[in-house]
């Protein structure tokens, strides 16, 4: 029998999602006489189910790198990163076989961009629709719901057909976030996902966050403006350059 804080506890413990522990990240350039450049170090915090953790620091200090160490573009030096994932099991990110992480990948764990990436003569509609239909998901309904998406995120119809590569910069990274979010996931990483949209158009992707965090998706952000922090993150995690000095992370209330 568990006592009532011990049941809390044990069902807050039941919602982490990803535990990131010490991890440290130092490139090694080869082709420059081995010169060592610090990515990031010491770094530790954890995501729960329906949480957005923020994360934030000063330029060239290691955010989006931690990011691609989550997702394994880059593989870290020491720590580990424990990812729960949705059948109960949890797997070490930093450790596990390039088929897991690519799996993970597929049905898991989605990144996105600020970049998006497309085949030329792939419509945006056809772009936006092929994760779900790489699950195995019906070409019909696939499309019905990146029409969906794309709408929600204020792409006008007539554009639904064309490349994206002739898109504008902010039409791009909406198609880029539609694709990254319609096929169900655990866990988003986001690397600036407004950072080349309007005030209308930021609107609607931070709106489109809030509906996945009710739906229990877990994910961290790279965001640089403060209120729009605010909207969307329950935590932000300041990530400090110092090895020596613990980051600091701060809880702050949902707006
Ligand atoms: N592939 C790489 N090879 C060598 N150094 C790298 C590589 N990727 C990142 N770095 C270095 O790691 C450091 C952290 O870079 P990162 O892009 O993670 O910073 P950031 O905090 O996301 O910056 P910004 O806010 O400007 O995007 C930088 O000094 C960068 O030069």
């Amino acid at each position: 029998m568990y006592s009532t804080a011990q049941f809390e506890r044990r069902q807050e413990k039941d919602m982490t999602k990803l535990e990131l522990r010490n991890i440290s990240k130092t490139f090694t350039l080869h082709n420059r006489d081995a010169i060592k450049v610090s990515g990031f170090s010491e770094v530790t915090f954890s995501v729960k189910r329906g949480e957005l953790l923020a994360l934030i620091g000063p330029s060239g200090v290691g955010k989006s790198s931690i990011l691609k160490a989550i997702y394994r573009t880059y593989l870290t030096d020491s720590g580990s990163i424990s990812f729960h994932r949705r059948d109960g099991s949890v797997v070490d990110l930093a450790s596990c076989s390039e088929s897991r992480i690519l799996d993970l990948r597929k049905r898991e764990i989605g990144f996105v961009t600020q970049f998006l990436k497309v085949l030329p003569r792939v419509t945006a509609i056809q772009a936006v629709a092929a994760p779900l239909i790489e699950l195995g998901e019906m070409e019909k309904t696939s499309l019905f719901q990146a029409a969906r998406l794309l709408e929600l995120l204020g792409i006008r119809e007539e554009l639904f057909h064309i490349s994206p590569l002739t898109f504008s910069g902010g039409e791009q990274q909406r198609v880029n976030i539609a694709r990254g979010v319609i096929a169900p996931k655990e866990l988003l990483l986001l690397d600036e996902p407004t950072a080349s949209l309007d005030d209308q158009s930021s609107s609607r992707v931070l709106d489109l966050l809030l509906d996945l965090k009710r739906n229990g998706i877990a994910m961290i952000g790279i965001f640089h403006d403060k209120a729009k922090i605010g909207k969307v993150a329950d935590t932000t995690y300041e990530i400090t350059r110092t090895a020596l000095t613990m980051p600091k992370a701060m809880r702050q209330e949902a707006a």
